[in-house]
């Protein structure tokens, strides 16, 4: 049976040595904690690291190690203290993390640990390639892992892989400062389905992708390599029923069964019933907003005096990643901070702050959230944030006020509660003093909009649309009708054109037999390519045929004399080898004084672009403009031309990165049937990379052998991947 195997940094559980004895505990974080009810759920197993060092372990407590992990449906990756120092503490935390969250000023790029990210991406994906098997799915998480499903790709190209991020993904304006930004692209392009939670990081690594490796993109879907590439936001869910019914049981709970925390939250209630207790539960990290938070409840205890002994904000703060100085420096200002306020404003009867600096078993997570009358979450930047969810699953109730960041991913799905911006100390003030005054009726139909959305889109949900999308990646390799022309199809290809008697080569110039440049002038012939042409054009009875969108000026100049056959301009000249110039088509050419001004006020106001004047078309090249402006601007340009050309019978074509207007009654298809008439051709193949072959794909005949360069969607029957595979398959038919 197939399996799902998931890949993250951190597996469910955390191992660590305490007194020489494994200690185990449950992850925290989001990532682990809404992993793990989609794990518990399936069949497959959970790659990752299991918190201890080669280093700590004793042979015998490896093997403690292993049992513990493998009794979870887990396998640990081994890593030792130099690859968590440089790997995790280092790149992940000290480059990735704040880059990724807009901390540029935190962000360090080092090169050694740049080197140690890549080995330790590696060993995890060393582990995978010893676990998977075909037909199984891979799902990687996380910004640790970026460079991960390259790494199973390329070993296992028949295996579904999925990638997840879970924190933001920057503008291009952030990212492009990366120094190996292409390797992690590429590296994350290795997925077949990349998901993230918003729509806004999802444009955000398509505008990366369109800019720094100028690939094509359709809609959502990046045409890569010999791939589809999709990508998609899949607002990341929580395991609503287990909070809910957690709050439900509490709520039942006798005296005995109450926590020590329960019990002194009741107490604060009881001495002050009118009191509120406001929350905030995250990670200790500065992409949090906690000191933000802190001054702005100053801020509010100064604004609003008559509310101090009247409130009380409970703050857990949960230890994270405290190797890294920014962290130890954030623990250090938190301190002072709470210190200064308490010191500020608290009574005999009354502190203001209750600060724990701890993480919490899931029960007493129960009493805070339930004991909570708001919760008051201020991240700077968050991929998403799950505690504003947990808080607003437990409010069996329905009472309550959720005060959220419009920087956190859940801003997003969660505009019934209160959203400020973590940086105004005034809105913060403001919304607090709101949630604390906001009549229970409102609070009670803006939360039941908010549950029932997060019922239905749970964890469990959210994962199952993953996996379905995922799936459907297969479907869009399907829609692509041309078959690979892999090695067993290239052998019969090649046997089929040594048996015929006479053979006709149909070879598109630009994007299939050499590269693309920014100047359309530079791509000429290069002597490897000549050398090849001419090699296989004196095989006897093998006529080749040169089929382009060029003028017949530049290709006169660069293959003129060579004795191929040219057809140029999309079909309007043909020359015959060694013989004269002969017009196909009588076209009229006045229409172009009519186009050219539209197409140059595009050039004023598309910085990069250019117009090529031909004979007898016009094309404006966008290869060198901003990808995204390049896209509106051809829209317009297309809505512009459709009201202007209808009378005179022209057509505009949209080739790679070039729109193209021309008479519609020229194209290739039917320059390409003056070659088929009357020469009793056994083997036709015809080779081109854009929308304009499709011409000669649709009219040569049946049993033609067309081949289209590039994964997209064609009428041809195979498909290579670039100039140098075309290139290689000439040459074979040389030998
Ligand atoms: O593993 P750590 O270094 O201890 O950090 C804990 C996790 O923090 C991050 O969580 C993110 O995932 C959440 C769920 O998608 C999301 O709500 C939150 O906004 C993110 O920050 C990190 O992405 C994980 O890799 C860490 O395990
Ligand atoms: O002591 C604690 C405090 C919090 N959490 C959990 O940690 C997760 C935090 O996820 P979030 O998305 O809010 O932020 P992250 O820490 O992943 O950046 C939530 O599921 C919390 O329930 C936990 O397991 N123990």
């Amino acid at each position: 049976m197939n399996k799902t195997i998931i890949v993250s940094n951190r597996l469910p559980l955390q191992v660590k040595l305490e007194n020489n004895k494994l200690d185990i505990k449950p992850s925290v974080g989001g990532l682990a904690t809404g992993m793990k009810s989609v794990h518990a759920d399936g069949n497959g197993i959970w790659i990752g690291w299991s918190g201890i060092t080669d280093e700590e372990l004793t042979p015998e407590l490896s093997k403690d190690v292993q049992t513990a992990v493998s009794k979870e449906k887990c396998v640990s990756v081994p890593l030792n203290q130099q690859d968590v120092e440089d790997f995790y503490f280092g790149f992940s935390n000290k480059a990735l993390w704040p880059l990724f969250h807009y901390f540029l000023e935190y962000a360090e790029f080092d090169k050694n640990q740049w080197e140690s990210y890549k080995e330790v991406n590696q060993k995890f994906a060393d582990v995978v390639l010893a676990n998977v098997e075909d037909g199984d799915t891979v799902w990687v998480h996380d910004y640790q892992l970026l460079l991960l499903p390259k790494l199973i790709k390329d070993k296992k190209p028949n295996t579904s892989i999925g990638f997840f991020l879970h924190i933001p993904y920057p503008s291009y304006e952030i990212f492009r400062v990366f120094p190996w930004r292409e390797e992690l692209l590429h590296g994350m392009l290795g997925a077949d389905l990349l998901g993230f939670h918003t729509y806004d990081y999802e444009r955000h690594f398509l505008s990366s992708v369109k800019r720094l490796l100028k690939l094509e993109v359709r809609f959502n879907e990046i045409s890569y390599s010999d791939r589809i590439v999709k990508v998609d936001s899949f607002p990341m869910g929580i395991d609503y029923q287990k909070f809910h019914n957690a709050a439900l049981k509490h709520a039942q709970h006798t005296q005995v069964e109450k926590t020590e925390l329960h019990r002194r939250l009741e107490d604060h209630m009881q001495s002050s019933p009118d009191a509120k207790i406001i929350l905030s539960i995250d990670r200790l990290d500065y992409t949090k907003g906690i000191p933000n938070r802190i001054k702005a409840f100053e801020y509010f205890l100064d604004k609003y005096p008559q509310y101090r002994e009247k409130v009380r904000l409970v703050m857990l703060a949960v230890p994270s990643r405290s190797n890294v100085d920014t962290y130890q420096k954030l623990k250090r200002e938190t301190d002072e901070l709470v210190g200064r306020i308490n010191g500020k404003f608290a009574t005999v009867s009354w502190t203001p702050i209750w600060y724990f600096y701890r993480s919490m078993p899931f029960d007493n997570l129960i009493d805070l959230y339930t004991s909570a009358d708001v919760a008051l979450i201020t991240p700077l930047r968050d991929g998403m944030n799950l505690v504003a969810k947990e808080y607003i699953a437990t409010r069996v109730n329905n009472d309550g006020v959720l005060i959220l960041s419009e920087m956190a991913g859940a801003s997003i799905e969660m505009s019934e509660a209160i959203l400020i911006n973590p940086t105004s100390y005034e809105e913060i003030a403001d919304a607090i003093k709101k949630a604390i005054e906001m009549p229970v009726e409102e609070q009670k139909s803006r939360n039941h909009i908010l549950q029932k959305r997060l019922a239905r889109y749970s964890v469990e949900k959210w994962a199952e649309e993953f996996f379905k999308s995922l799936d459907a990646t297969k479907t869009i390799r399907e829609a692509i009708v041309a078959k690979k022309l892999g090695n067993g199809l290239k052998t019969k290809l090649i046997s089929r054109f040594n048996d015929a008697k006479r053979r006709l080569l149909l070879l598109d110039y630009d994007g299939t037999l050499v590269g693309f440049k920014n100047n359309p002038q530079e791509a000429y012939p290069d002597n490897e390519l000549l050398t090849l042409l001419h090699d296989l054009n004196a095989k006897e009875n093998t006529d080749i045929v040169i089929i382009s969108g060029r003028d017949r000026e530049t290709l006169s100049k660069w293959l003129g004399e060579k004795g191929f056959n040219l057809i140029t301009d999309h079909g309007v000249w043909l020359k015959h080898a060694h013989k004269d110039w002969e017009p196909l088509e009588r076209i009229k050419k006045e229409w172009m004084g009519k186009i050219l001004p539209i197409l140059e006020t595009f050039v004023d106001r598309t910085p990069g672009t250019f117009i090529e004047k031909k004979n007898y078309s016009l094309a404006w090249h966008y290869r060198k403009a901003d990808p995204e402006l390049a896209q509106r601007r051809t829209v317009e340009l297309n809505t512009v031309l459709t009201s202007l050309i209808a009378n005179d019978e022209l057509s505009v074509l949209e080739g790679n990165k070039v729109v193209e207007i021309k008479s519609s009654n020229v194209n290739k298809g039917r320059a390409a049937n003056r070659f088929l008439t009357d020469n009793g051709y056994d083997f036709i193949m015809a080779i081109g990379d854009d929308w304009t072959d499709e011409y000669m794909f649709e009219e040569l005949p049946k049993d033609a052998n067309t081949i289209k360069v590039g994964f997209k969607k064609t009428k041809a029957k195979y498909y290579l991947k670039d100039t140098d595979e075309v290139r290689t398959l000439l040459n074979q038919l040389i030998d």
